[in-house]
Formats: C-alpha cells, sequence, structure tokens
C-alpha cells in the first residue's frame, strides 16, 4: 500500500490538500449534517447562488428553493439519501437576486466508521444556459418567431388533445381557416416589411378575439388557424367566424400607412365533418376557398356535397382573383349554415 492509499483503495490527499481542494472545486458543492443543516459550501456554490457563505452555512439547503417544484419532489430526494442511496436529478434554484437557475445535481449519503449516515454531500452543475437553449430550441419548434403564435406543429399537438377531451365530454371542436384576401398586393404595394408588420398586427386582433381555451396559429404566409374547444353550438362557429372578420376590417396604420384587410375564412366541425385533425384542417381550408370563390370577406362552412362537387385544385388560390377593393360589401348571410 502507497502513503497515500487507504484500505478501501481510494487515495487520501496530504493533510489541507483535501480541504483546499474542495474549497476551489469548479462545480457547487456543499455538506450538510444528517439534519440537512448545511456545515459547508464551496466558492463555486456561492458564486452560483450569490450568497456569502456566512448565509448557508447552518441553514438547509431550502433557501435556495425556487417554489418551482412541490412537497413530494423534495421528500423523494431525502427519503433517497436517507435510505443510503444516491439522489440524482435537475434542480430549479433561486439565486438571493431571486433569478432561478438549474442544475444537475448529485446528492451522496456519507457514512462513519460504523456505518451510520451521519452527512450529506451534494454537487451540482450548472445547465442554465443548457435549459435556456433548449426551452428556445423548443419554442422555435413550436411557434412562428414573426407573430409568436403557434405554429402547425403546436396546434396539432393542441387540437389532438381537444379532440380526445371533445369526445369524452361529447362537445364537438371547429376548426377555422382563415387566410387573408390580397395580401399578396400589400407586400407588393408597400413591402414586405409592412406585410410581416400587418400578419404580426393580424394575429393580435385574432389573438384578442377568442377565449382562453381557443387557439390561433400561424399555418402558412398568410393562413392562420382558429380552433374553438367546447362549442355550444355549430351557430356560435360562425358567430366567432363573423367577429374576427369585423375585427379584422377595422383598419390598420403603420407610420403613414392607412389601409384596410380582408379574409376568408373556412370551418368544419369534429366530429361530425372529419374524425382526424388533418383531415379536419383540410376541409377548413376547402371551406375557406369557397368563400373566397364566393367573394372573401365571408366565412363558410365545410360541407360534405360541395367537396364532392368541387374538388379543389392544386394551386387554385394563383388563379382566383385578385384583391378586393377594402371595404367591399360583405355578405356574411350568404355564409353556408347548412
Ligand atoms: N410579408 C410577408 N409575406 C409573406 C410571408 N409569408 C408569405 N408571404 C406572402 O404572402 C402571400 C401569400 O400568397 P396568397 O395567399 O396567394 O396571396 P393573396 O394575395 O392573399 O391571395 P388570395 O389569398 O387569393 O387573396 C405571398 O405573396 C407570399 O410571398 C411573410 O412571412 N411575410
Amino acid at each position: 500500500m502507497t502513503p497515500h492509499q487507504q484500505a478501501d483503495g481510494s487515495a487520501s490527499a496530504p493533510d489541507g490538500l483535501l480541504t483546499e481542494a474542495f474549497a476551489q472545486f469548479p462545480a457547487p458543492a456543499m455538506l450538510t449534517d444528517s439534519e440537512g443543516n448545511i456545515l459547508w459550501a464551496n466558492r463555486a456554490l456561492c458564486e452560483l447562488s450569490g450568497y456569502a457563505v456566512e448565509e448557508l452555512l447552518g441553514h438547509t439547503p431550502s433557501v435556495l428553493r425556487s417554489g418551482r417544484h412541490d412537497a413530494a419532489f423534495y421528500r423523494q430526494l431525502w427519503d433517497t439519501v436517507r435510505a443510503g442511496r444516491i439522489w440524482r436529478g435537475d434542480v430549479i434554484d433561486r439565486r438571493k437576486d431571486g433569478t432561478l437557475y438549474v442544475v444537475e445535481e448529485a446528492v451522496a449519503p456519507l457514512r462513519d466508521a460504523q456505518g451510520a449516515i451521519r452527512h450529506f454531500v451534494a454537487v451540482q452543475h450548472d445547465i442554465t444556459q443548457r435549459e435556456a437553449r433548449r426551452e428556445h430550441e423548443h419554442y422555435l419548434a413550436y411557434h412562428d418567431v414573426l407573430t409568436r403564435l403557434p405554429n402547425r406543429a403546436m396546434l396539432d399537438d393542441i387540437a389532438q388533445k381537444a379532440a380526445l377531451s371533445a369526445l369524452r365530454s361529447e362537445q364537438p371542436l371547429a376548426m377555422m381557416f382563415l387566410d387573408l384576401d390580397g395580401f399578396k398586393a400589400i407586400n407588393d404595394t408597400l413591402g414586405h416589411h409592412v406585410g410581416d408588420q400587418l400578419l404580426a398586427a393580424v394575429a393580435q386582433r385574432l389573438q384578442s378575439g377568442i377565449r382562453r381555451s381557443d387557439t390561433v396559429a400561424r399555418i402558412g404566409g398568410d393562413e392562420f388557424a382558429v380552433l374553438l374547444a367546447d362549442l355550444d353550438s355549430r351557430a356560435s362557429a360562425g358567430l366567432l367566424a363573423q367577429k374576427l372578420l369585423d375585427a379584422l376590417a377595422r383598419p390598420f396604420q403603420f407610420r403613414k400607412h392607412r389601409f384596410t384587410i380582408r379574409a376568408s375564412v373556412g370551418i368544419a366541425i369534429f366530429p361530425s365533418d372529419a374524425t382526424s385533425i388533418d383531415a379536419l384542417l383540410n376541409q377548413a381550408d376547402q371551406a375557406m376557398y369557397l368563400a373566397k370563390l364566393q367573394g372573401g370577406q365571408r366565412y363558410h362552412f365545410f360541407d360534405q356535397g360541395d367537396a364532392q362537387r368541387r374538388k379543389k385544385p392544386a394551386a387554385p388560390r394563383q388563379e382566383t382573383h385578385g384583391p378586393d377593393k377594402p371595404g367591399q360589401a360583405h355578405k356574411p348571410e350568404a355564409a353556408s349554415r347548412r
């Protein structure tokens, strides 16, 4: 056995070196007694948490609690280490200044010569930036950056869940497909930048016209979907569609540009029109196309008869009329309510 080797095969360091090594250890670490009172915390933990070591000593690690985990989370941690096992997990803690940070943490029980658990040691790895990046990537995967609305992927997720609960509650869902009329002309005459501003403003008007339980998503260039949950009647989907059309018809003003925009809306109902979300959105799209063919600025309910009479061409909107004049009479009553 070498002078620095212990009976259990682990190495021991010269006196004082171990203490200094842990003090300067680059990962946040702390030691508690068996009651969980902090006996020692290293520099990295103080730097990360913003607490001076004197502010931690004698307290339990609960001073760092963020409120983001429930009591069961901490109970499971303590039960694991008190039972003599190592606990590992991600923990959201709170700095002294109130900001949150995320650590990967391992907490291990320390036993004395008789095998009794006298202390616990915790070592952390700061993953705050990694988690922020992950959250941002998740946000990008499920949102449209321009309007900050949910995108098609998120709409699908929300609609799938809503469909399950609609089947359980026997309350139908409505899917609206809304496409701006003559949006290309805005881009062409006022520039893409104004077009972008208009899309963001349209998103806001749609969002403020719906209930919290409903969802507006941007699913394409100038295409939006509105999912209405817990629909009390088919007629209320029509009323909401008209309310959204009216909201969009109010003039928009961007610096010196003041103009109006119109839209066409198709509505399909789950489960009476379609039993899958893909089919529902597709039917709402077909109904929107008919609303557009009837002159736009109106809504149209999907109807199986329409669908059979008219198969929608692959790129229909290129072939239809250009933008209608702002303010042109709209005829919501012409919308089909079959
Ligand atoms: N500014 C801007 N324009 C976009 C964006 N995405 C798509 N577009 C434009 O939106 C237009 C959408 O095409 P259409 O729906 O055929 O245009 P429209 O003039 O509204 O045609 P109708 O729907 O038939 O009335 C195209 O000109 C795209 O270039 C975007 O993010 N920003």
